[in-house]
């Protein structure tokens, strides 16, 4: 064979592994690999059990999360419940959330329908593929299949759920079930989201008139009213994560550091650990309790707060044996708003921290970079 040919044999069988890991890790671990491809190999600092001064991990400290009570927060106790809530999203940026009222039926057909939902045959599943990141409807694998030099073990399915008339007809069609048991769990998400995102700004120090025995004034009343539509209004995200088991869970992740880009996020995880979040510079994994959900401050109420509530980095470890299924409710303002820290929070004492944000430039951001190096935060930070 020529040297030239022996070339174009090689690259067609790159080609074809690329096509491989396009059609994702599921894919790839029902075909019974027994190790991790080079593709989703990590350089040896950014694995998940390094061990450095900066970032020390033993993958297994655990971190007992704040514990919020949203029905002491919606009850008698609120004044204590809003104190515990800035105590955790200033110190974590995550909390847990018990009692939250969604009855446990919508909470596990969701986890049940999307169980379903990857289960179904390949060709069935890629139909949703597509890498119009604005599309209503987004089946993938990795983070950002388009520009990742390293995948991770992860596919998704991502479901735009605001405004629901628009976007329901997009959304997959099998199971049969889908649409109904999914709508059921994203109008409840955004209830739970609007409560919180209420209490979140109660917690900043914006205080409803309304309610008897507050004090306010006019232009807190003002602004609270416009916050109040934005939130109506906004967006939500619903990613559905698939990780299978992977057969050797130390060389790469299922989801690379990241922070989220919105208000808030109510993660829900099945009982199989594997979520971690950054905490006093190191790694520690968030047990899973049953009933509850993950909340966690995203990227743009760290701005809206100017910097008082933190956007922390977390990311999702694979593991040998388990399939994992956890499903993130994104939400934030409407697409076409401005994100800018909350005037009331800005002083002589407290300048601007932050750079006056939108959707557009999020999204380009993001379609053009390597997951591993995003940090669209960092991006918005003013010099002072
Ligand atoms: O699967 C997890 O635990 C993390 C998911 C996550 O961070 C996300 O979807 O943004
Ligand atoms: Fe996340």
């Amino acid at each position: 064979m020529s040297p030239a040919m022996a070339v174009s044999g090689k690259l067609r069988n790159q080609d074809s592994l690329e096509i491989q890991y396009q059609k994702g890790v599921k894919n790839l671990y029902e075909n019974g690999v027994d190790h991790v491809p080079r593709k989703y190999i990590l350089p040896v600092s950014e694995r998940p059990n390094v061990i450095n001064t900066e970032i020390s991990s033993d993958s297994q400290i655990n971190l007992q999360l704040p514990v919020i009570d949203f029905a002491e927060l919606q009850g008698c106790n609120r004044s204590q419940a809003l104190k515990s809530l800035a105590h955790a999203c200033e110190n974590y940026g995550f909390f847990q959330l018990v009692n939250h009222g969604i009855p446990d039926e919508i909470v596990s057909n969701m986890v049940n329908v999307s169980r379903r939902f990857f289960e179904l045959p390949l060709s069935e599943r890629e139909k949703y593929m597509s890498a119009d990141t604005t599309s209503p409807v987004r089946y993938g694998t990795s983070f950002n299949q388009a520009v990742d030099g390293v995948f991770c073990w992860r596919d998704f399915l991502k479901l735009v759920c605001h405004p629901i008339q628009d976007v329901l007809p997009h959304w997959p069609s099998t199971p049969l079930d889908f649409r109904q048991l999914a709508v059921a769990y994203a109008e409840e998400t955004r209830f739970l989201f609007l409560m919180l995102v209420k209490a979140i700004v109660e917690s900043l120090g914006i205080k409803d008139s309304s309610k008897k025995g507050t004090e306010s004034d006019k232009s807190d009343d003002d602004s609270l009213l416009l916050l109040s539509k934005e939130f109506e209004n906004g967006s939500q995200l619903m990613v559905v994560n698939c990780y299978p088991p992977c057969p050797e869970p130390d060389l790469t992740l299922g989801m690379p550091p990241h922070s989220d880009y919105g208000l808030l996020t109510l993660l829900l995880q099945d009982e199989v650990k594997g979520l971690q979040i950054h905490h006093q510079d190191r790694w520690v994994t968030i047990q899973p309790v049953p009933g509850s959900f993950v909340v966690n401050v995203g990227d743009h109420l760290e701005i809206f707060s100017n910097g008082k509530y933190k956007s922390v980095l977390h990311r999702a470890l694979v593991n040998s044996t388990k399939y994992r299924i956890s499903i993130a409710s994104l939400h934030s303002f409407p697409f076409t708003s401005t994100v800018r820290p909350l005037p009331n929070l800005i002083s002589d004492e407290s300048p601007r921290r932050y750079e006056d944000t939108d959707f557009a430039s999020f999204l380009e951001y993001i379609k053009s970079c390597d997951s591993r190096k995003k940090s669209f935060l960092e991006s918005r930070k003013l010099k002072l």
